[in-house]
């Protein structure tokens, strides 16, 4: 074999490596992975809403019947879901699961999937922002055409309220019903092409009971 055809050879294993390599890191997606019972979800240290400089170990969980179901409602049907449960019945793993599986599903378009939660702390601890700070909407502002001309203004904002299909919201005991009309009214001004509620925004909500108790709201 001469020079150069040892060259082609190689370069045609080199290819077929990388390949290999790129199918490994990018598996081929079916609709089936993104139900996959079997999930990974990061957890934290049990400190709540404490993330920097805590190391984070990843756990494999199977989900139960009961999660699978809420999942699917939620990733595959599109369906507008508001989960609740008392203490210690996976609602927050089942939130976090639900947060990878539309990622995962939606991952090649970003601001599809928003993650939100009533405080900071929640939020941290799921990956989000607030709801305010999602829509920047003024706390102290309660006239609807002013908070969009101010919103219009916040650009970020602006394309997460024009681009957003999902609207995770933990903790949604603590959004009081003012919050909540606000954003009903926002969506329908923003997001003209559709009359749904919320501008056909879909909501997946975690309601935790204890909250609900201590906040009503
Ligand atoms: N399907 C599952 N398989 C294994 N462990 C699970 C599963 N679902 C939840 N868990 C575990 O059970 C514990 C309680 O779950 P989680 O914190 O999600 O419950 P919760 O309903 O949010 O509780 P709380 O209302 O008190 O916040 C956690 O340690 C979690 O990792």
């Amino acid at each position: 074999m001469n020079k150069a055809t040892k060259r082609q050879t190689s370069k045609r294993k080199s290819t077929g490596a990388l390949e290999d390599t790129r199918s490994a890191k990018h598996p081929r997606l079916t609709i089936d992975s993104f139900f996959s019972p079997k999930v990974t979800v990061q957890l934290d240290s049990g400190l709540d809403g404490v993330a920097g400089g805590v190391k984070e170990k990843a756990l494999d969980v199977v989900l139960s019947d009961e999660q699978m179901r809420v999942m699917r409602m939620v990733v595959e049907e599109g369906k507008n879901v508001f989960f609740t449960g008392s203490a210690g019945t996976g609602k927050s793993l089942l939130l976090k699961a639900i947060i990878a599986a539309l990622k995962k599903k939606h991952a090649k378009m970003s601001n599809v999937v928003s993650v939100t939660a009533s405080t900071g702390m929640a939020a941290s601890n799921i990956g989000g922002m607030t709801l305010h700070s999602w829509g920047a909407i003024a706390p102290t502002v309660d006239n609807i055409d002013k908070l969009i001309r101010s919103i219009r203004t916040a650009r970020p904002a602006l394309l997460r309220w024009k681009t957003t299909q999902i609207l995770v919201i933990d903790e949604v005991s603590m959004v009081d019903g003012h919050l909540f009309e606000k954003i009903a009214a926002i969506a329908t001004q923003l997001r003209k092409k559709t009359d749904r509620p919320f501008g056909g925004i879909q909501l997946c909500s975690l309601l935790s009971l204890a909250t609900s108790s201590s906040f009503p709201p």
